[in-house]
C-alpha cells in the first residue's frame, strides 16, 4: 500500500504574538499559520491590530510578547532582519512614487535598492508589467497616473526582489471594479507562482474569493479557518424547506428527528439545524411526505461572509 503525505511547509508560524504600545494592547495572542502558496486573509475592523501584526512580521517593530518566524526565520533574532526583508515584499497603504520619473525609471530604482542586477531588473518589470497591464505605459511619468494605475504599481515595486512571502495591506481600496479585479487576478497568478500572500482586508468579498484560510482579528483572533468553515462554525449548517404549506403534523415529525438540532418556521419555510445536510436531507425529506407535506424545494441557507463577521466582532464587542 502507498500512502502519500501532503506535507504543507510553513511560511509563516506565530505563538502568542503580541504588542503592547505603552500601556495599550494593541495586539495579543496572536497563534497563526500560513502555509507555502496560501492566500492567507487577515480581517478586522479599524484599529484591530491588522498593520501592527505585518510590521512585527516584516521586522519592522518587535513584539512585546509570544515568537513568531517568517520563512524559517525567527523574527526576534536581530540577524534575522535581512534576510525576512529579502524574502518579503510589503505593499503599505499609501505607497510613495517619484512623480517626475518614468514607469521604468521608478521601478528600476526600487530594485536598485534591492541590489537587483540591471538585467534581471529589466526583465522583471517587463514581466510584472505585462501581467498588470502596465506595460503600454511604461515610459509615462507617474505623476498623471489614477490610483488604481499607481496601486499597480505599487504590487509591482513589492516584487522586484521576487520575494516568496508577499504583505499586502488592503491592495484594492479605492479601485474601480476593473482594477480591483486585475489586482485579484494578479494575486492569484503569484499564488500560481508559489507565493505566500499575507492579505488584509476590509472585503470580506474579495476574502472569500481569493484566501484559502482567514483569520478574524480584533485585538485578538476571533476566529482562523478556512472561509466555508468560518460560516459554518458561526452559525451551522441549515437546511431550508419550502412546502406548499407547513402543517402542524409536517413540523412535528421533523422536530422530533434526532437530527434536527433546531427548527424555525417562516411562512411556507421551515429552516432546520443540522450538522450534515448533505447525509441527512433525505431522511428529513422522506419524514416530511409520510407526515403529508408537499415539497417546493430543499436547499441550504447560505450566510455572507458579512452576515458572519458581523456577528463575530459584534458579538465580541458585547461581551
Ligand atoms: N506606534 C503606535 N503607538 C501607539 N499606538 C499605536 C501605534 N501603532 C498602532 N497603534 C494602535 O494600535 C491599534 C492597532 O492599530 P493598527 O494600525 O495595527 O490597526 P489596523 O487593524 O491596521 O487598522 P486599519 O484597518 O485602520 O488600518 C490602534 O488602536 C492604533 O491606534
Amino acid at each position: 500500500m502507498v500512502i502519500a503525505y501532503h506535507l504543507v511547509v510553513m511560511v509563516i508560524e506565530t505563538s502568542s504574538l503580541g504588542r503592547q504600545f505603552g500601556k495599550f494592547t494593541a495586539v495579543e495572542d496572536i497563534s497563526i499559520s500560513v502555509g507555502k502558496g496560501e492566500v492567507f486573509g487577515f480581517l478586522g475592523p479599524n484599529g484591530a491590530g491588522k498593520t501592527t501584526t505585518v510590521r512585527m512580521l516584516t521586522c519592522l517593530i518587535s513584539p512585546t510578547s509570544g515568537s513568531a518566524s517568517v520563512c524559517g526565520f525567527d523574527i526576534k533574532d536581530k540577524k534575522s532582519a535581512a534576510s525576512i526583508r529579502r524574502k518579503t515584499g510589503i505593499l503599505t497603504e499609501s505607497p510613495g512614487f517619484y512623480e517626475t520619473l518614468t514607469v521604468r525609471k521608478n521601478l528600476r530604482f526600487f530594485a536598485d535598492l534591492y541590489h537587483v542586477d540591471g538585467k534581471k531588473a529589466n526583465e522583471t518589470i517587463e514581466q510584472y508589467l505585462r501581467l498588470f497591464g502596465l506595460y503600454d505605459k511604461r515610459d509615462q511619468v507617474v505623476g498623471g497616473f489614477s490610483k488604481g494605475m499607481r496601486q499597480k504599481l505599487a504590487l509591482i515595486r513589492c516584487l522586484m526582489h521576487e520575494p516568496e512571502v508577499l504583505f499586502l495591506d488592503e491592495p484594492t481600496a479605492g479601485l474601480d471594479p476593473e482594477s480591483a479585479r486585475v489586482v485579484r487576478d494578479a494575486i492569484l497568478s503569484l499564488k500560481k507562482e508559489g507565493r505566500t500572500i499575507f492579505l488584509c482586508t476590509h472585503n470580506l468579498d474579495e476574502a472569500e474569493r481569493l484566501c484559502d484560510k482567514v483569520a478574524i482579528i480584533n485585538r485578538r483572533i476571533l476566529y482562523a479557518g478556512s472561509p466555508g468553515s468560518l460560516k459554518d462554525s458561526v452559525y451551522g449548517r441549515k437546511l431550508v424547506v419550502r412546502l406548499e404549506a407547513v402543517s402542524p403534523s409536517v413540523y412535528k415529525a421533523v422536530s422530533h428527528m434526532p437530527v434536527v438540532e433546531a427548527i424555525e418556521k417562516k411562512d411556507d419555510r421551515i429552516i432546520l439545524q443540522v450538522d450534515d445536510p448533505e447525509r441527512h436531507s433525505p431522511d428529513i425529506v422522506d419524514a416530511i411526505i409520510r407526515a403529508g407535506g408537499r415539497i417546493r424545494s430543499v436547499g441550504e441557507l447560505r450566510h455572507s461572509m458579512e452576515d458572519v463577521y458581523i456577528k463575530l466582532i459584534g458579538d465580541r464587542c458585547e461581551l
